[in-house]
């Protein structure tokens, strides 16, 4: 197998340790889950007011941004858990500034939902 080859195998195998773990956040995280529902809801919304292009585009980033984060929440949660399972100042820090970046996407979530959805309602 020359370089290239190995590199593109390199980069599909990746490919497919992320789509698994994309699965594995799907099947046992229930915040995943809920906003997996809230994603699908805000989607029908979309088709329903037919909203634009942009607000597409806008509200495809804000779903994607709260996942991102709450995938990387959940990552640093089991860290935090396996390098020390006991109670810690340190670790209670740690997952509550993560718990708070995930706050912060959904109120920007929250915000450009309002932003897009508030003119074609009232
Ligand atoms: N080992 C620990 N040491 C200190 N504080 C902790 C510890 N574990 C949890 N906490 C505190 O409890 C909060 C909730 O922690 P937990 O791990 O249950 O996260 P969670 O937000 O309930 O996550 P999820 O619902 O996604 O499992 C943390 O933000 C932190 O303040």
């Amino acid at each position: 197998m020359n370089k290239l080859s190995k590199f593109i195998a390199g980069r599909l195998r990746g490919c497919g340790y992320a789509f698994k773990g994309a699965i594995l956040l799907l099947k046992t995280e229930p915040s995943i889950q809920v906003q997996t529902g809230i994603a699908v809801i805000m989607t029908g919304l979309g088709y329903y007011f037919n909203i634009t292009s942009t607000e597409w585009i806008l509200q495809v980033f804000a779903i994607g941004l709260v996942m991102g984060i709450e995938g990387l929440n959940t990552t640093i949660e089991a860290i935090a858990d396996f390098i020390h399972p006991d109670f810690h100042d340190k670790i209670g820090f740690i997952k509550d500034v993560s718990a708070g970046a995930v706050f912060i996407a959904a109120i920007t979530a929250m915000t450009i939902g309002l932003i897009i959805y508030i003119p074609y309602i009232f």
